[in-house]
């Protein structure tokens, strides 16, 4: 868009001197990463450390590289605040200096930039104008002014507009350049904060949970660098969409990870009903009973032999250090400490003796024959996967540690119907990794990260809640999602529940304007609200987005897909799952790939089953027989919601069967 569109009185030359800016900020870059890049690691003492280093400078080298079609800066902040600041600032995704140490981009997530985001004429925050950049590819084009210091009403931004407006092709894209002040206030709160995030579908919550997770790197770079930040994400196929925004933002080293990848990766199939049993938060009072419980009653004494000396630890004794030490540690640490206590009984032995062992010796007597035996006998060396082998195998085991926590019936469906031969040859079901990982904390402390996002986190189950809360015990958490958008058997009701099995005192806010999802389509799909979620509001959308719906019955799918190719942007085929190969058998001749559960495939035109659509967005969506996707899971309503809210532009509707009844009113 030329200039003078969005800012008439302004002269090009205005435009041309931005330009030049952008070209010696682009330039000064260059020379920041060549001058990175010249430093060597040899400098460091050891090889360890040289290996640190160097993988410290790799990464500073990476997070300067210069993409040539990502704006350095998109604003620029005039200034008159009276502070040692310069008085105008370029915000921009990193920082850059000249050679005198003069900044020509301060970073976004600096506390200077924060007028950019939050500014406004009833509190100017010390901002005369703040200008926006409007770039095609790499080069500047186009900028608006905002005069904040006049008061008077500030118009609707063109480039926010333009901005939201585009086409979505390939990755998720950062919305540096555009975060609203709503967005703002949750990307930079504090680190010890943990917040919660109820939002409707496209109203940016995965947005905002990357950005935050940036934003915590930039404030708090060593402490984070030091304890780890973390993203999970429904599915591999959401992760390679989101994939690039952090890079982007000049941060590659954030993990990026599933459920099954942080806790294993196990699928057996099993009964939604068992799963719904397993996920339920009562299972950890049942898990730490069923561990203890191998614990054996000390029926022998302990005899240490030395030279020609027994030394004894009498039955009743050894009864009263395992009483005294049961529950009061991790099961593990508490082995070792079992082997100490008895070790310095036979050193007090000792010493009454006259001798004058030293502390290698209770060593010694720990990790002697004698003392080992009695521990493994008492205190058995346990894995999780034991653990849960004999509760889910014997019925007796399980009643023992079920007490009256779970009901019978509760029980019974807990119990493999064929149980299998022995705990190495058992086949877990995701809903068992949640279980094995809340034994691998009772049996040791898992260690906490220092930040975790958590994206669709409705879709968690009480015992899966409870191991991510594990992972940042000592640190805090974004939790993102959204209650009508819960599909799985254990969905959560409530975002204080969510937080309460995660373990953080943490304060939910809520995001209310849709960016993605046009008016129209958005408003058919809230049709589904009242029986999915009552007690949300109707979700609102920026987008007016007229025309944008159609829905056809006996509509040929080839024909839809054709029309949505004729027009700019990605396309998303979404199909009941079990329709998937039909469907893509049925494009003959139109080249497209299917979304799989692992795929980071990237196609114009995607077939995407259902139950994958989840946190992703298309320019035309057409999803196909709405029934059988409600009918093919007990919460197929909420699927439904979930892939009628993708579509960017257009959304088409293919219907055979009857509409279910939500929709056809
Ligand atoms: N401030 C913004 N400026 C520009 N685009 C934005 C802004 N906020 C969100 N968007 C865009 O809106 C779309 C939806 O964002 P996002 O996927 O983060 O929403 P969500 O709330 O996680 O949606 P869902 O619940 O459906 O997963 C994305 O294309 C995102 O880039």
């Amino acid at each position: 868009m030329p200039a003078h569109q969005l800012a008439p009185d302004i002269p090009t030359d205005v435009l041309a001197a931005e330009q030049a800016h952008l070209a010696e900020a682009r330039a000064a870059l260059k020379a920041m990463r060549a001058h990175a890049q010249s430093l060597s690691a040899d400098a460091a003492g050891d090889w360890v450390s040289q290996q640190i280093l160097q993988s410290l400078l790799d990464q500073r080298v990476a997070a300067l590289a210069d993409h040539p079609d990502t704006p350095l800066f998109f604003g620029r902040l005039d200034r008159e605040a009276g502070d040692d600041l310069p008085g105008v600032i370029h915000v921009g995704r990193r920082h850059v200096h000249d050679g005198n140490s003069r900044p020509l981009v301060v970073d976004w997530r600096a506390p200077v930039s924060r007028a950019f985001y939050q500014a406004s004429p009833a509190d100017p925050m010390g901002v005369v104008r703040r200008r926006r950049f409007g770039y095609h590819g790499g080069a500047l084009t186009a900028f608006e002014d905002e005069p904040l210091a006049e008061g008077g009403q500030i118009g609707p931004s063109r480039i926010l507009t333009e901005e939201i407006e585009r086409p979505r092709t390939g990755p998720m894209r950062d919305i540096v350049a555009t975060i609203q002040p709503d967005q703002d206030e949750i990307v930079r709160s504090t680190l010890g904060q943990t917040v919660c995030v109820q939002g409707a579908p496209g109203t940016g919550k995965t947005a905002v949970g990357l950005h935050r997770a940036a934003y915590l790197l930039f404030t708090h770079r060593e402490r984070l660098a030091r304890s780890g930040v973390m993203i999970v994400g429904p599915n591999r196929a959401f992760l390679s969409y989101i994939s690039s925004v952090l890079p982007a933002l000049g941060e590659v080293k954030v993990d990026q990870t599933t459920v099954a990848g942080l806790l294993g990766e196990h699928a057996a199939a099993e009964d939604p009903a068992v799963s719904t049993v397993k996920g339920d938060a009562r299972m950890a009072k049942v898990l730490a009973r069923a561990l203890w419980l191998h614990i054996v009653k000390p029926e022998e004494g302990l005899v240490y032999s030395r030279g020609a000396h027994r030394f004894r630890v009498a039955d009743h004794e050894v009864r009263e250090i395992v009483a005294s030490l049961r529950g009061t540690t991790r099961y593990a640490p508490g082995r070792a400490a079992l082997a100490q206590r008895l070790a310095h009984q036979v050193l007090v032995r000792m010493e009454q003796r006259g001798d004058s062992p030293d502390d290698r010796v209770q060593d010694a007597v720990a990790r002697s024959k004698p003392v080992k035996q009695l521990v493994d006998a008492v205190w058995p060396k346990l894995v999780p996967e034991q653990v849960l082998f004999r509760l889910l195998s014997d019925a007796d085991f399980l009643a023992l540690a079920a007490r009256t926590d779970l009901t019978p019936d509760e029980q019974r469906l807990l119990l493999w119907p064929k149980p299998y031969r022995g705990w190495k040859s058992a086949k877990w079901s995701a809903a068992d990794a949640a279980l094995l990982d809340e034994l691998a904390d009772l049996i040791e402390r898992t260690p906490s990260l220092g930040h975790l996002v958590v994206d669709e986190a409705q879709d968690l189950s009480e015992m899966q809640l409870r191991a991510l809360g594990r992972r940042c015990r000592n640190g805090s958490a974004t939790v993102l999602g959204d209650l009508a958008q819960g599909t799985t058997p254990w969905s959560a009701r409530s975002w204080r529940t969510v937080l309460e099995h995660l373990g953080q005192d943490g304060e939910v806010t809520e995001l209310t304007l849709g960016f993605r999802v046009p008016r129209e389509v958005l408003d058919y799909a809230a049709r589904l609200l009242p029986s999915i979620a009552p007690d949300l509001a109707a979700p609102r959308s920026l987008r007016p987005g007229a025309g944008s719906l159609s829905v056809r019955q006996g509509g040929e799918v080839a024909a839809a897909v054709r029309e949505a190719l004729a027009r700019e942007g990605s396309i998303g085929l979404i199909v009941p799952d079990a329709m998937t190969g039909e469907v893509s058998r049925s494009l003959d001749g139109i080249a497209h790939a299917v979304l799989g559960p692992d795929s980071t495939e990237e196609h114009r035109l995607l077939v995407v089953p259902a139950s994958l659509a989840k946190g992703l967005e298309y320019d035309h969506v057409i999803v196909v027989e709405p029934a059988d996707i409600v009918e093919a899971e007990p919460r197929g309503l909420a699927r439904l919601y979930v892939v009628l809210t993708r579509a960017v532009t257009t959304l088409t509707v293919l219907h055979a069967k009857p509409l279910p009844p939500q929709l056809a009113s």
